[in-house]
């Protein structure tokens, strides 16, 4: 008589796997859609319900061995209805504990349960055959449940409909691995929340029919953990093309030649060095190579000298000047002082006004982020003004536009010296209205304005030399003007998107300077004597912040209240 040895199961995998039956039962599509990924809205969140279906929650057990173990469940309620072979979470436990592929045999159980909604799912038992030898295995992964997930099948074999189902999920959960399971011709993606409160809902697998080998190779590539740190680490190499594309003039002879030979040529340049910062610039997007012809993208036209609203001058700049302070970081937040007056020996603006070249290219850089001014005369009425005077108003180009569009207006623009040659040209359509005066911000301002600005010159500085600045417009200003602040403000809570985070630490390397949060301005506005009464979001994360002078009442009040800056964030939004 044979005797068949019957696989044994730990009391905590079979406690772990009526959990996950509990789960299945307590959950349909959509709420473990809203479970896993929080942070959808709820539009988005009904629109991938429509693609995708819960089907099953899946964990790893690890009886000793695996044959007889559909029976052995089964004893315990558990209604296994397939048993197939896993090859990719066999092919992950062996990458993760450095185990031959060999020595681990590792099945897909799956027994029926259904949703809340009756719907029939399962749980997906992936059970590891554990030998003594492996039991390490086994502890480890019960403390740490990294095979758990919650799987969405997308119903049809469809690549367009994967592929936006993944660039969706990525942009909220981490790409964790996948691959294609042949004995089932599967395909499977995970991703993984590792903050996910609730550790049931920390990893999210998208399961499709079909092999998709293009998608699985990106998913893979972002799923390597140390992949964007690389990808972060060499930013600076693409600063780096992208303004020895600037220097070599390399976009504007796109314009017309395409081939390397010319190309090497026209720029000057070593051809097999420039043929392999060709390829550089087409993986980034600025550059599209067929065969031996090379063309400027949308993205890369934006680097021509000739175009409206040029990149060229921010790109020299970003990668010059810019470039070498940035290299000072460590030291600048190690002391607290900016580290372009130590690279190049005095501040930014002395620097600037020695040098007449430097600060041309510095003036028409800052025009490249003009896009922010395109509706600060839709946002602010200028109608009852008479003499707008911006205050280091730069190159001119916010000035000429707030006077193009109010033919009754007169303008006043002050600056350093060197700064009003560039600001003259940009002026030149309005010239008979408009008036150019080189001065100085911490002395004085003309006094003849209705309205001042201030536009990107207050994140140019600290808090004590930004209450100067404020002081000295409050003293010369007439008492009814007032004075529009633009900036990019930080936000009060964390925001991945703002602009406003990294241009601080440019700020910080390059100028000294700061950007600031809403309630920042309002507290260094009161102490100069003004309110802030409106705030208006602008394009590229800027803002225009509103302020006259502050009666007894607000003057008292000196820094207002966050509820105040709410309500005027409020306000901006819904404008
Ligand atoms: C970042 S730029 C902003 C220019 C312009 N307002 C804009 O938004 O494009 C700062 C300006 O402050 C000017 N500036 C620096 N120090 C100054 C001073 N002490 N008095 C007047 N202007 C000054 C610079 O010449 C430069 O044009």
């Amino acid at each position: 008589m044979t005797i068949t040895r019957m696989p044994v199961v730990a009391d905590a995998d079979l406690a772990r796997l009526i959990s996950a039956r509990e789960l299945v039962r307590a959950h349909d599509t959509d709420s473990v859609i809203a479970a896993a990924i929080p942070s959808l809205s709820e539009e988005n969140r009904a629109a991938m319900a429509r693609h995708v279906t819960l089907v099953h929650v899946a964990l790893l057990i690890f009886p000793d061995i695996l044959d007889g173990l559909a029976e052995v469940l089964a004893r315990h309620g558990v209604d296994v209805v397939t048993t197939t072979p896993s090859v990719v979470v066999r092919d992950r436990l062996s990458t993760r504990y450095a185990v031959p592929v060999v020595d681990l045999k590792v099945d897909i159980l799956r027994a029926r349960v259904t949703d809340r909604t009756g719907r029939l799912c399962q749980v997906e038992i992936f059970a590891l055959a554990t030998t003594p030898e492996l039991a390490y295995i086994a502890e480890d992964e019960r403390a740490h449940n990294r095979e758990n997930h919650v799987a969405l099948a997308v119903p049809r074999a469809d690549p367009v409909l994967l592929g936006g189902l993944r660039a969706s999920v990525a942009g909220l959960m981490r790409p964790d691995g996948g691959g294609y399971n042949h004995h089932e011709n599967s395909t499977v993606l995970y991703f993984r929340d590792p903050d996910h409160p609730d550790p049931a809902f920390r990893r999210l697998e998208l399961i499709s029919a079909g092999l998709f080998p293009h998608l699985l190779t990106t998913h893979q590539r972002q799923s390597g953990p140390g992949t964007e740190l690389l990808r972060l680490m060499t930013g600076a190499w693409a600063t780096q093309a992208i303004t020895a594309a600037a220097q070599l003039r390399l976009p504007d002879h796109l314009g017309t030649v395409a081939d390397l030979a010319g190309l090497a040529a026209a720029t000057g340049a070593d051809p097999d060095s420039l043929a392999r910062l060709l390829r550089y610039l087409t993986v980034l997007g600025i550059v599209r190579t067929a065969g031996d012809r090379h063309t400027l993208t949308e993205l890369g036209s934006l680097l021509r000298s000739d175009v409206d609203g040029s990149m060229r001058p921010l790109a020299l700049m970003y990668g010059g000047p810019f470039y070498q302070s940035f290299a000072g970081l460590t030291e600048a937040v190690r002391t607290g002082e900016e580290s372009y007056a130590k690279v190049f020996g005095a501040h930014h603006f002395v620097h600037m006004a020695a040098d007449p070249g430097l600060a041309e290219v510095f003036h028409q850089s800052m025009a490249a982020s003009n896009a922010m001014f395109t509706s600060v005369t839709q946002v602010v009425d200028f109608s009852t003004a008479r003499t707008v005077v911006d205050v280091a108003g730069g190159n001119g180009e916010l000035l000429y536009r707030i006077l193009a569009a109010n033919p009754g207006l007169r303008g006043v623009l002050m600056d350093r010296p060197h700064a009003l040659a560039v600001a003259e040209s940009t002026l030149a359509p309005v010239t008979d209205r408009c008036t150019l005066v080189s001065g100085d911000f911490t002395e004085s301002v003309p006094g003849t304005g209705d309205v001042y600005l201030l536009s990107r010159v207050l994140h140019d500085w600290d808090d004590a030399q930004c209450r100067t600045i404020l002081s000295t417009c409050a003293a010369n200003m007439p008492q009814h003007a007032e004075l529009l602040v633009i900036e990019r403000l930080l936000p009060e809570s964390p925001d991945p998107d703002s602009l406003a985070v990294p241009w601080d630490v440019h700020m910080m390397c390059n100028t000294g300077g700061k950007e600031r949060t809403q309630a920042h301005y309002r507290a260094l506005l009161a102490e100069a004597g003004f309110e802030l009464v409106d705030v208006r979001p602008l394009a590229l994360d800027a803002y225009v912040l509103r302020a006259r002078r502050a009666g007894p009442e607000t003057t008292a009040r000196s820094t207002g209240t966050r509820a105040q800056d709410d309500l005027l964030c409020h306000n901006a939004k819904s404008w």
